[in-house]
């Protein structure tokens, strides 16, 4: 029998809705990996809520919650480590020492890193520091890094008129640590206007991903949570990088499709579920 894959997931918890680990686990599990959710924060909702009750999680417990695992003899097991929505950067150092944890304990765990920033513009709020800490230190710790295009432009300190240009930049990250890099999200000047368009880089070559875009009144919150942790659990199941993409691409706009249909601002992965784990719909990545 295929061994069940597990995957140590660090992001944010929120209480009613679904952002970071609330908009991820559910959905890596439904894909069939084990996942090991650990809360940065527990918040009552996401922050572009504008307000939010709730706690960020001390740094030193991260460690802890993983000594513990260590303890029972279950760190080896893990085979990859996903962290996204950081409270504090000293919860950035703590998953660093995990990471290096779990690698020493399974040489072949992976650490996909999703750089969530904080943008003023969108409502997203992160400590300043915690995006120093991710253009600094989590870079070259990140086997896969996924950030969206703010993130990327941050990482590489410029903008991208051109779709050429967001390639140039996204395999610029290759030579800084990364050995596989997706683009969750494109904003380039020149981009169609009626395309969702993604970006996947390795080593070995460059893939372009449309899909359609759709209306929504207020754009959900939790998409690229969702984006990169479907990525990792597809990967751990045995997917080729190409096919991970393609298959995350179509599972994420399920969700979206059924997300519009309920006019809902929550996301809608419960509803979604079935066609997360057996997506309809197909989107074929263009070798570049
Ligand atoms: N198919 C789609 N149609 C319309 N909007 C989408 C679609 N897929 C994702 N989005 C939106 O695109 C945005 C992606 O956000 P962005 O900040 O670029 O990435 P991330 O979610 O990783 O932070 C989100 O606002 C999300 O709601
Ligand atoms: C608590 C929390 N977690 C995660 C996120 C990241 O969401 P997204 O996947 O849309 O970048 C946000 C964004 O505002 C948030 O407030
Ligand atoms: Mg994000």
């Amino acid at each position: 029998m295929k061994r069940t894959p597990h995957l140590l997931a660090i992001q944010s918890h929120v209480v009613f809705g679904h952002a970071g680990n609330s908009a991820a686990v559910f959905a890596m599990q439904r894909t069939g990996v084990n996942v090991w959710p650990l809360n940065t924060v527990q918040f009552s909702n996401h922050t572009q809520y504008g307000q939010w009750k709730g706690e960020v999680l001390p740094a030193r417990q991260i460690c802890e919650l993983v000594d513990g695992i260590a303890a029972i003899g279950e760190l080896g097991n893990c085979d990859a480590v996903v962290s996204g929505y950081l409270g504090s950067p000293e919860q950035g150092n703590a998953i660093l020492q995990v990471v290096a944890a779990v690698k020493a304990a399974n040489p072949r765990a992976l650490y996909l890193c999703d750089p969530v920033m904080g943008h003023a513009e969108k409502g997203c709020v992160v400590a300043p520091e915690v995006t120093d800490f991710l253009l600094t230190h989590a870079l070259p710790q990140a086997d896969i890094l996924c950030p969206n295009q703010l993130e990327l432009n941050s990482f590489t300190g410029r903008t991208a008129d051109t779709l050429e240009e967001c390639v140039t930049m996204a395999q610029a990250l290759l030579t800084r640590g990364p050995g596989m890099v997706m683009v969750k999200h494109l904003a380039y000047r020149e981009k169609q206007p009626d395309s969702f368009e993604m970006l996947l880089v390795t080593p070995t070559g460059t893939w372009h991903l449309r899909r359609p875009l759709l209306a929504f009144p207020r754009q959900p919150v939790g998409v690229g949570d969702l984006t990169s942790g479907l990525f990792m659990a597809r990967l751990l199941l045995g997917d080729e990088p190409v096919a991970a993409f393609e298959f995350t691409a179509a599972a994420v706009h399920e969700v979206m499709l059924e997300t519009q249909a309920c006019a809902s601002y929550e996301l809608q992965p419960v509803r979604a579920q079935d066609r997360i784990a057996h997506p309809r719909v197909r989107f074929e990545a263009t070798r570049l």
